[in-house]
C-alpha cells in the first residue's frame, strides 16, 4: 500500500491549485452574487488540462488518471464549487461515456472540443417528473425508417444546460422495457428541435447555470447514438459511478475551504480572555472536521484507485459521495457555527461553503440513492 501521489498527479494538483488561487478564488464571491457563467475562466481550465482530466491526449486531454481527477477537482473546489461544478460535467459526465461507449469519430467530434476547453458539454437523464427514478423517464426517441431518431420530451436540471454545445442525453427508444429501453445519444444543441428554458435560481453553486432543455421533433441521426440502442440506463449508471467521485472530490474541496478558514478563525478570535480554539468544545468540533476530511478523502482516493486498476467501483463510488457530502453539510454548518455572526454574513466566504455543501447530498444521487446503492450490494437484497 502506497499513501504517495505520482509526480504527475503531484503536477496537476499544482496546476490545478494555482488556478484556483490566483484566477478563480478571487472572483468566486462576485460570480455567486451575479450568477453569471464563468466562461473565461473555464476556457482557462479547459486550456490547462482540467476539462479533459483522463481524456488520452489524442483527444485533446491530460491523459491522467482518476486520482490525479480526484486532487485537481479538490483544488478547483476548494476555490468555487460552482467552477467545479462544471468542470465535473465535463469531465466525469460528459468526456466518460463517450470515451467508454463511443465511435472513434465521436470520441474525436465531441471529446476534443470540450476537453481542450473550447465548448462545454451536458448530461441529460433527469425530467421533471422523474430524477431518481430515473427509469420513468418519459422523454421519447421515435426509430424512423431511415434510422434516425425523432426525439421529443423534457429534460431538467441540466447542469450547464444554459451554454452547452453537446450534451448527452438518455431517452426512451422503446418504452414497454423499463431500463433496457433506453438509448443514449449524442445532441448538437445548435440543430433544430432543441430548446432551452428559464435558467434555474438556485440557494448555492450558482455560477453554475442550471436549465430545463426541450426536445420537439429534434432529429438524432443514426450516428448518434452512443454505444448500443437499449444500453442506454446501464451507460447512464456506469457515467454516474464515475461522477459520483468528482462529487465526492467537490465536497471535500467545499470541507476543506470550510475547515482551513475555521482553523484560522479559531487560532484569531478572542473570547473570555483566549483564542476559542482554546476551548474544549471548540477544539472537539475541529478534530471531528478533521477526522471526517480526512475520511472522505481517503473514501474517495479508494474509489478513484479502482476506477484506475479498471475494477468495479460502483459501491465505493458510492460510499465515497455519501460520506463526503454528508461530512461537507456538517463540515460547512459547524464553521457557520464557530465564526457564529461572521458565519452568517456575506462578509465571508462561510455562508457560501454552507450554500454550496448542500447540492453535493442531492445531486447525481441523493443521499438516499446512495445508500439504496451501497445496502443493495451488502446484502444482497432489494
Ligand atoms: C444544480 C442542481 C442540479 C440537480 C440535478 C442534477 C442532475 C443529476 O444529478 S443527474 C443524476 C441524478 N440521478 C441519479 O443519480 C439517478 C439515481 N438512480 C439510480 O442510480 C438508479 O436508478 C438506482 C440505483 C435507483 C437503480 O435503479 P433501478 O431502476 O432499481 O435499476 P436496477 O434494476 O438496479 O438496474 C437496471 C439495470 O441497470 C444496471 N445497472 C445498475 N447500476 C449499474 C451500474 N452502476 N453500472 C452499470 N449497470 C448498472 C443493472 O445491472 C440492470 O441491468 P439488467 O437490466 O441487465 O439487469
Amino acid at each position: 500500500m502506497d499513501f504517495g501521489y505520482t509526480e504527475e498527479q503531484l503536477m496537476i494538483q499544482e496546476v490545478a491549485r494555482r488556478i484556483a488561487q490566483e484566477k478563480i478564488a478571487p472572483s468566486a464571491e462576485g460570480f455567486d452574487r451575479s450568477g453569471e457563467f464563468p466562461l473565461d475562466n473555464i476556457r482557462l481550465l479547459g486550456e490547462n488540462g482540467l476539462m479533459g482530466i483522463e481524456v488520452p491526449g489524442e483527444y485533446g486531454g491530460a491523459g491522467m488518471d482518476p486520482v490525479a481527477y480526484v486532487l485537481a477537482m479538490v483544488e478547483i473546489a476548494a476555490a468555487d464549487a460552482a467552477h467545479s461544478t462544471i468542470m465535473s460535467v465535463n469531465n466525469s459526465l460528459f468526456c466518460n461515456g463517450i470515451l467508454t461507449h463511443g465511435t472513434e469519430e465521436q470520441k474525436q467530434a465531441y471529446v476534443r472540443p470540450i476537453a481542450e476547453g473550447a465548448e462545454i458539454g451536458a448530461f441529460a437523464l433527469t425530467e421533471p417528473q422523474s430524477g431518481s427514478d430515473a427509469t420513468s423517464m418519459r422523454c421519447r426517441a421515435a426509430k424512423q425508417a431511415d434510422g434516425s431518431f425523432l426525439i421529443n420530451g423534457k429534460k431538467s436540471w441540466i447542469t450547464s444546460g444554459p451554454v452547452a454545445k453537446y450534451i448527452v442525453l438518455f431517452a426512451m427508444t422503446e418504452p414497454d422495457k423499463g431500463a433496457r429501453g433506453i438509448t443514449a445519444f449524442l445532441v448538437d444543441t445548435a440543430r433544430d428541435g432543441f430548446h432551452r428554458g428559464k435558467t434555474e435560481p438556485k440557494l448555492g453553486i450558482r455560477a453554475s447555470a442550471t436549465c430545463e432543455i426541450e426536445f420537439q421533433d429534434y432529429v438524432a441521426r443514426a450516428e448518434d447514438v452512443l454505444g448500443d440502442e437499449g444500453h442506454g440506463f446501464k451507460i447512464a449508471m456506469g457515467v454516474l459511478d464515475a461522477g459520483r467521485i468528482g462529487i465526492a472530490s467537490q465536497a471535500i474541496g467545499i470541507a476543506r475551504a470550510a475547515y482551513e478558514a475555521t482553523l484560522s478563525y479559531v487560532r484569531e478570535r478572542k473570547a473570555f480572555g483566549q483564542p476559542i480554539g482554546a476551548f474544549q468544545m471548540t477544539q472537539a468540533k475541529i478534530a471531528d472536521m478533521k477526522c471526517k476530511l480526512d475520511a472522505s478523502l481517503l473514501l474517495t482516493l479508494r474509489a478513484a484507485w479502482l476506477k484506475g486498476q479498471g475494477k468495479r467501483f460502483t459501491t465505493e463510488a458510492s460510499v465515497a459521495k455519501l460520506t463526503a457530502s454528508e461530512a461537507a453539510m456538517w463540515i460547512a454548518h459547524q464553521a457557520v457555527q464557530i465564526h457564529a455572526g461572521m458565519g452568517y454574513s456575506k462578509e465571508m466566504p462561510i455562508e457560501r461553503y454552507f450554500r454550496d455543501a448542500k447540492i453535493t447530498e442531492i445531486y447525481e444521487g441523493t443521499s438516499e440513492i446512495q445508500r439504496l446503492v451501497i445496502a443493495r450490494h451488502e446484502t444482497g437484497l432489494r
